[in-house]
């Protein structure tokens, strides 16, 4: 259940959680409702010039990762996991392309979204997504940003799972700078969720599936104690005690953006969940230099892990089949290669 209320107040009373137990978003931002019109610039998408209702109210799931392409290919194969059926002679579409920004693509429930990359690229995202459920009237929907990161002390290719997102002083909340002041917002994802989302993991799976705690950096280079930026004023020996420090500290992971989605999306009373893949083990270098096919395939794993949770969910509210008159089946991740292959060839 979304527990907000417009205004600033954080406790809800017991007659304010009956009022809001109906599951759908309410912003904490009273001046919206006395606008005429809210405009999502950046999602090329409006409240009156489009019906979100109607267009966006059976969303239950927000996907989504950095680039538009991979959020283009989630779309395509979520699409076949839920036996989700476009209209004869249409083809999924970038609802956002007009904005030059983002891209959303939609699939029944599921909307596939990117992100960019780093806090204020996300934040800017998040303010209009969590006003997109709020107009739209979406119950209980739940976020997961599916997206790559570098490993500490895990090979390249382990999906992880994010616990507790850090910042750089490895404070479990998002910064933020608000009319000159300084606020911190808890970044906490939903527990729960990263637990369902780990017992999705199979044995069968050729790769690792872990949970633990994930450092936001707002850089690549410098920021992630990398030696291969274009500057680098520390030594290797300061370096590989950071990260040995980290992994002290229980951080598997780094990436860049998982602070500032947790805050929000906790802020804004929606479940949340992280899922990233490493594209190398950072203990043992700078460099992300997989090949191209492997970074690839890398990158399909935590899709999958997402896909099972959303078709467990689906499949649990009676809805896979009602929605889309059949079951659909669970396909492996050689299943998914084939449908990639596919939606590729569409291109
Ligand atoms: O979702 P993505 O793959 O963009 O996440 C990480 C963090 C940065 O945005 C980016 C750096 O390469 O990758
Ligand atoms: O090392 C890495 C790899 C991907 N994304 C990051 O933020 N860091």
């Amino acid at each position: 259940m979304s527990l907000l209320v417009a205004g600033n107040s954080t406790s809800l009373s017991e007659e304010e959680l009956d009022e809001y137990s109906d599951g759908t978003v309410k912003l904490r931002n009273s001046n919206i409702e006395l606008m005429d019109q809210d405009i999502l610039y950046h999602l090329a998408l409006g409240s009156e010039s489009h019906d979100l209702q109607e267009m966006f109210g059976d969303v239950k799931f927000a996907c989504m990762g950095g680039t538009p392409k991979r959020m283009e290919n989630f779309a395509h194969f979520i699409m076949n996991e839920i036996g989700y059926k476009l209209p004869a002679g249409t083809q999924l579409q970038d609802i956002s392309a007009y904005s030059y920004r983002y891209s959303m693509y939609k699939v029944g429930p599921v909307l596939c979204v990117s992100h960019g990359m780093g806090t204020p690229s996300v934040s800017i995202l998040m303010h209009e997504m969590i006003k997109l459920m709020y107009h739209a009237k979406c119950k209980d929907p739940v976020f997961i940003r599916i997206g790559t990161c570098g490993g500490i002390g895990v090979d390249g290719g382990t999906v992880i799972i994010t616990e507790d997102a850090l910042d750089g002083q490895l404070r479990n909340s998002h910064e933020f700078t608000i009319l000159g002041e300084t606020i911190h917002r808890p970044a906490k994802l939903d527990k729960k969720l990263a637990r369902e989302l780990k017992s999705l993991s199979s044995a069968d799976d050729p790769y690792d599936t872990i949970i633990g705690k994930t450092l936001c950096t707002n850089d690549f280079y410098e920021g992630q104690g990398r030696l291969d930026g274009a500057f680098c004023e520390f030594s290797e020996n300061d370096k590989m005690a950071y990260l040995e420090k980290l992994r002290e500290n229980g951080v598997v992971n780094i990436e860049m953006e998982s602070t500032i989605f947790a805050a929000l999306t906790h802020h804004a009373g929606i479940k949340a969940a992280v899922v990233c893949v490493a594209l190398l083990n950072r203990l043992n270098g700078d460099q992300v230099n997989a090949p191209k096919e492997v970074m690839h395939e890398w990158q399909q794993r935590p899709q999958i892990l997402v896909s099972r949770y959303i078709r467990k969910v689906l499949t649990h509210n009676g809805q896979l089949k009602n929605l889309f008159g059949h079951q659909g089946s669970i396909k492996s991740p050689r299943r998914f290669k084939l449908v990639q292959q596919e939606s590729q060839a569409h291109e």
